[in-house]
Order: structure tokens, then sequence, then C-alpha cells
């Protein structure tokens, strides 16, 4: 059984507790930490008992932790990931990796220093069915070769302490690992084009953004991202190919047709419409715990997705296209 302890015990950290106390095998909830201890204390109701802690070190060191889930904000991770590759213990980190590529750089080389692939990053959409159906039937080359992908991410609303960045390295962060992942192709090159604002937006948040990447091999990227649409959790991706189209999309429920009317339920959030995508990166992550590999998203993917945002992030200020410069891949991750 793996001991399992959980940094950050807010609506991802509860629902990720829930989930290994109800549904995944071979995996316990221990220990549980926040630094508002209410909230730690919460969330050991729903894991059935567990250990309450405020500070993500401490959990971290707790011989009855094998491994830890980071469910902080963004802007937490890089401490308790240092900590984590520190004390040696496995890592499920959250999406993002950290909110900046030197950040991850910083998690990167530690890791590679360890010596031992710790970490695996809550890239979820890998694990979704439907787009694993895309990235095979593009892999089979029946249609074609991809030229563009076309995506919204839509939320019905966000907080107030949402800002303009978060857009690039909360939000589209998602798409920004999954598009390169479905096309196996690195980009070259990001732009951002800033729409009207919407009434429902605040004065450090423009809102909707249209984000472009271009890939290595010139396939073309564009992300709508509008995060107070009002009407749902609309989450779509097609990828337009020379002979043929894949799309996966919302609404993912029954078309219902009664009284004169024909309506389809949209989801309004995402632990409702990736709750399967959750289980799936869970349940693996566990399971390679006992093997001692990392199968899914790691660091050097975190790393990628952090320097492709950066260049969002620059490209929203300036409204140029800004480059996507890596380091070389550490054999390490390869
Ligand atoms: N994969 C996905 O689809 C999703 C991923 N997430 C990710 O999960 C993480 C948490 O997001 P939410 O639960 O939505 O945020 P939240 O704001 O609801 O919860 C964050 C929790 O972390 C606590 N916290 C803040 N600083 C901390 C620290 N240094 N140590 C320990 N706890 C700390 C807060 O008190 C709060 O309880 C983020 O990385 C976010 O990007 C969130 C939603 C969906
Ligand atoms: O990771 C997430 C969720 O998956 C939603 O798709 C985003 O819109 C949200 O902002 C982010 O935290």
């Amino acid at each position: 059984m793996l001991n399992v302890g959980v940094i950050g015990c807010g609506g991802m950290g509860r629902d990720h507790i829930q989930r290994i106390t109800e549904r995944i095998q071979g995996a316990q909830v221990t220990a549980v930490s926040d630094v508002f201890e209410e909230g730690a204390k919460k969330a050991a109701g729903i894991a059935g008992g567990a250990k309450i802690y405020t500070d993500g070190k401490a959990l971290i060191h707790d011989p009855d932790v094998d491994a830890v889930l980071i469910v902080s904000p963004g802007f937490a991770h890089v401490d308790d990931l240092l900590e984590a590759i520190k004390a040696g213990k496995r890592v499920f980190c959250e999406k993002p990796l950290c909110t900046t590529a030197d950040d991850c750089r910083k998690v990167m080389d530690a890791e590679v220093q360890s010596g031992k692939h710790l970490i695996q990053l809550g890239f979820m959409r890998r694990y979704h069915k439907g787009y694993n159906q895309i990235k095979d039937a593009i892999a089979t080359g029946e249609y074609g070769e991809p030229l563009i992908m076309h995506c919204t991410h839509r939320n019905p609303e966000v907080g107030t302490n949402y800002n303009t960045p978060m857009a690039v390295h909360d939000t589209v962060i998602h798409e920004i690992d999954l598009c390169h992942w479905l096309v196996d192709d690195d980009y070259d090159s990001v732009q951002v084009i800033m729409p009207k604002v919407t009434k429902y937006s605040h004065s450090e948040l423009k809102d909707p953004q249209i984000m472009l990447m271009r890939t290595k091999s010139g396939i073309c990227i564009d992300v709508e991202c509008f995060v107070n649409c009002k009407f749902g959790y609309d989450i779509n991706c097609e990828v337009v190919c020379e002979d043929g189209a894949l799309k996966m999309g919302t609404p993912m429920a029954p078309s219902v047709r009664k009284n004169a009317q024909c309506s389809t339920e949209i989801t309004t959030d995402c632990f409702v419409l990736f709750k399967d995508a959750y289980d799936a990166e869970i349940q693996n992550w566990v399971d390679c715990a006992a093997a001692g590999v990392i199968e899914g998203p790691s660091t050097w993917d975190g790393y990628l997705a952090a320097v492709t945002a950066d260049a969002l992030v620059k490209a929203q200020e300036s409204g140029e296209i800004e480059k996507v410069v890596t380091v070389e891949k550490p054999e390490f991750y390869k």
C-alpha cells in the first residue's frame, strides 16, 4: 500500500484525496498539509483520518509518507518539489510544474542530480481516451500531415485573483502540453492577440485572449482562452490534416430531444469533464511506484511547457511573435 501525503487541500487537492480514498487501488492518504489548517482538517476528514500539517516540508519528511501529491497553487510548487527530491520521495505534481522556466530548470537539475526519476506531472489530458484516439489516428498517417489546430479553453468564470498571465501558465498550459504531444512536434514561436475585453473581466485580466503557437514543422495552432464565458466549461480541440479532421470536444453528453427542444448538457467544471482522466493518471502514478518508474509526463515536459508559457506571457505584453527556445534535452529524460 502506497502511503500518500497531499500538499494543498483546495478544490483539486480534495478531489484527488477523494479519488485515492474511494477509487484508486494500492494507495491511501496518510497525511495532508495546507497553509490554512482548517482546509487541512476538512481534507483529513475526506481521507477518513490523516495526519494534519500546515508545513509541506514536514509532511515530505514524515516517515509514514512514501510519496507526495503537490496540489498547492503553481507558484508554491518549486520549494516542495526540491524538498521532495532531497528526501528521495516520489511526487505527483499538479500542473504547472512551476510558473517559470527558470524554476523548472532548478527542479530538472535537482532531479537529474539525484539520478532518480521521481516526478510525474498532472497533464491529465494525456490520459483522456478521446485525445489518445486522436493521437493514435494521426500516427497511422491515414489522415495525412496535421496542418492546423483549433482549440477553445472556456471557463464559466474565474476569481478576481486570476490575472492575464494566469491564462497562460494556469489554464492554456493544458493546450501547450496537449497540442505538441498530439502531433509529436515541438514549438518554434508564439503570439497573442487580445480581442475586446468582456464586461465580466476586471482591471488585471484581459479576457478573452487568442494564443497562437507555431510548431517547428509549421503546424499553426490557435487557442481561444475565455475564462468568463458564463455558459459552461467548454473544452475543444480540432486537428485539421491533409486528408481529414479529428475533433475532441464538449459537450461529451447525450443530446436530448423533448417538448420540441433539443439540448445537450455542457459541464461546468474540469472535475466532472476529466474525472476518468484524473483517475487514470493517479492510478498510473501509484502503479508505477512499485516499479520505481515514471510513465506519465515528466519534469522535462513541465519545463517544455513552462518555456512556451514564458514566451506567451512575453507575447501578451509585446504583441509580437516570440521565439520558443529551450535547452538541449538531458540524456536523463530521453
Ligand atoms: N489538472 C487540472 O485540470 C487542474 C489542476 N489544478 C492545479 O491544482 C493546483 C491547486 O489548484 P486548486 O485546487 O484549484 O487551487 P485552490 O486555490 O482551490 O487550492 C489551493 C490550496 O493550496 C493551499 N496553499 C496555498 N499555498 C500553499 C502552500 N505553500 N503549501 C500548501 N498549501 C498551500 C491553499 O490554502 C488552498 O487550500 C494548482 O497547481 C492548479 O493548477 C487545479 C484545477 C484543475
Ligand atoms: O487546470 C485547470 C483546469 O483544468 C481548468 O481547465 C482551467 O480552466 C483552470 O483555470 C485550471 O486551473
